[in-house]
């Protein structure tokens, strides 16, 4: 299950040559074990000649206690962050790179400078990440973290106001890596969940109760917890994502049998995945998370208190740059459950932006997505073996049809039952969408999410179009996908 070498197949030649010198590698796969976390625990530290730059990252929740304009200003103090001192970038011009980069939002959003993005498609900017320049070299990737951690701390836990500009000290090195690695210079789940975890018991499990956040903005149990239940869930959706090319390949080879023990293992990884988000309100509480956690998860796109974006000063010609922030939807379990069960959802804001969320996945994760959207529809391969199968019992009384089939109910309840899972976990997900955002923004004109639009009858749409999919009870003649027959 390795996306990085379909990725490697198919990329054009990089326009930056990142040095291969470092031994440790970031999300270069996708593995059975751990899925889209990363297969080796994160780096804890940049190299020495950097340590300024993580000693801030450290002290980050106590700098957020200055008094106003404090924090910015220690920000604004630190020596320069010499590129140099990264391994891969040791030999880069990285002047020369920071002149030759297209602008953040051309690369990072399906439609930058048009209102709407629908006209994009999941293929146009799988390529386009492809034909990027991604490393996967740790120490950039920890250089990633580091510098969006300090960007929104910058940004968003300091005040008076929210500048409109991003001091060059920081814009520069974080646009810079951020290139490397084939990433938008904004904090994204991958640096936000994905690697920000390390397991206090080194030889235990990465599970709840074994993890703890690197880093935080503020500090505090509320969001150390609602990290970890995302890094949870990761990591309980591992045997779903594993199933996931297995699955396809028992569809291509019709056999029922082998498609029903997949169905399962998606079936009882989305169970887990319920379970976990079920112990949020255990140390997160609802109102500290809307009125602080998600604060500096905000990025500079459909967000009122940057309306113009973000200026990263000395580049784009410091033209502002628009892009989403933080967000679970930038996950890409529930995508790839989408993409490999078959699930289609209508076109809306909501489809668009999630397109867009591609863009800020780590490009093997794009990769595996793209990969899965590739194969026949596992779902057209249920309806298939489910006529076959019942045909063929039909036509002789004795026959129990191929020897690889079981019958065609049981492979039918097996498909129908991962989708009720998906279902369920889309439903419970709208109740905390709701229970730790929209019920605290009642007041304001619109209940916004990250993507900056009501997000209430968005994620209605996508749980109800998701049980649309279930397959018992409708005849085989209008079996085809629920929104497009
Ligand atoms: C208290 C916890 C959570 C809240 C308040 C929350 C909030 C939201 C909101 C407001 C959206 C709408 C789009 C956006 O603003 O980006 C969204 C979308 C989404 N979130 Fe969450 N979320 C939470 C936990 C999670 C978790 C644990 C996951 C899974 C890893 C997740 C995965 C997604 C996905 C995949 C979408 C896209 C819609 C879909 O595919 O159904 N979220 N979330």
């Amino acid at each position: 299950m390795t996306a990085r070498s379909q990725a490697t197949n198919t990329q054009k030649r990089p326009k930056v040559q990142c040095s291969a010198t470092t031994k440790q590698l970031l999300f270069n796969q996708v593995t059975p074990d751990r899925a889209f976390l990363p297969a080796q625990d994160p780096l804890l530290r940049l190299p020495p000649g950097l340590q300024a730059y993580e000693d801030a990252l450290q002290e980050l929740p106590k700098l957020t206690l200055g008094s106003p304009g404090f924090l910015r200003q220690t920000l604004q103090d630190l020596p320069c962050f010499d590129l140099q001192q990264l391994p891969a970038l040791a030999s880069c011009d990285t002047a020369q790179l920071l002149q030759q980069l297209p602008p953040a939002c051309q690369c990072y959003t399906a439609a930058a400078g048009t209102s709407s993005s629908s006209s994009s498609s999941p293929q146009q900017s799988t390529a386009d990440v492809l034909r990027s320049f991604p490393s996967c070299d740790a120490q950039l990737w920890r250089a990633y973290m580091v510098l969006a951690f300090l960007t929104h701390g910058f940004l968003w836990c300091d005040g008076p106001g929210v500048p409109s500009v991003l001091t060059q000290l920081l814009a520069q090195p974080f646009a810079a890596v951020s290139a490397a690695i084939g990433m938008p210079p904004v904090l994204t789940y991958a640096t936000y969940n994905l690697m920000n975890w390390r397991r206090l018991d080194p030889a235990a499990p990465l599970e709840l109760g074994n993890i703890c956040c690197q880093h935080n903005f503020f500090g505090g149990m509320d969001e150390e917890w609602f990290r970890l239940i995302h890094v949870a869930i990761e990591a309980a959706a591992a045997p779903a994502i594993a199933a996931l090319q297995p699955l396809q390949q028992a569809a291509l080879q019709h056999d029922a049998a082998a498609m029903e023990l997949h169905f399962a293992a998606i079936t009882s990884a989305l169970q887990a995945m319920q379970e976990l988000l079920a112990r949020m309100g255990e140390r997160c509480d609802p109102y500290v998370y809307y009125k602080r956690v998600r604060v500096p998860m905000s990025g500079w796109r459909n967000n009122e208190a940057l309306p113009q974006g973000l200026v990263y000063e000395g580049l784009w010609g410091n033209q502002p740059q628009q892009l989403y922030g933080e967000t679970g939807a930038q996950s890409t379990v529930v995508h790839a459950l989408d993409a490999a069960l078959g699930i289609q959802h209508t076109k809306g804001w909501m489809q668009a932006y999630l397109t867009d969320m591609r863009a800020h996945m780590p490009p093997s994760h794009r990769a595996f997505l793209h990969q899965l959207e590739q194969e026949p529809s596992v779902r057209d391969a249920v309806q298939a073996l489910a006529q076959t199968t019942t045909s063929s019992s039909s036509s002789n009384n004795n026959s129990s049809g191929s020897n690889k089939s079981s019958s065609s109910s049981s492979l039918v309840e097996a498909y129908d039952a991962a989708i009720a899972e998906l279902e369920r976990f889309r439903s419970q997900h709208r109740a905390f969408a709701i229970a730790y955002i929209a019920q605290w923004s009642k007041k304001e004109a619109k209940e916004v999410g990250t993507g900056g639009s009501d997000f209430v009858p968005a994620l209605s749409a996508y749980k109800d179009a998701t049980a649309a999919h279930k397959l018992a009870g409708s005849s085989s003649s209008s079996r085809g996908c629920p929104l497009h027959s």
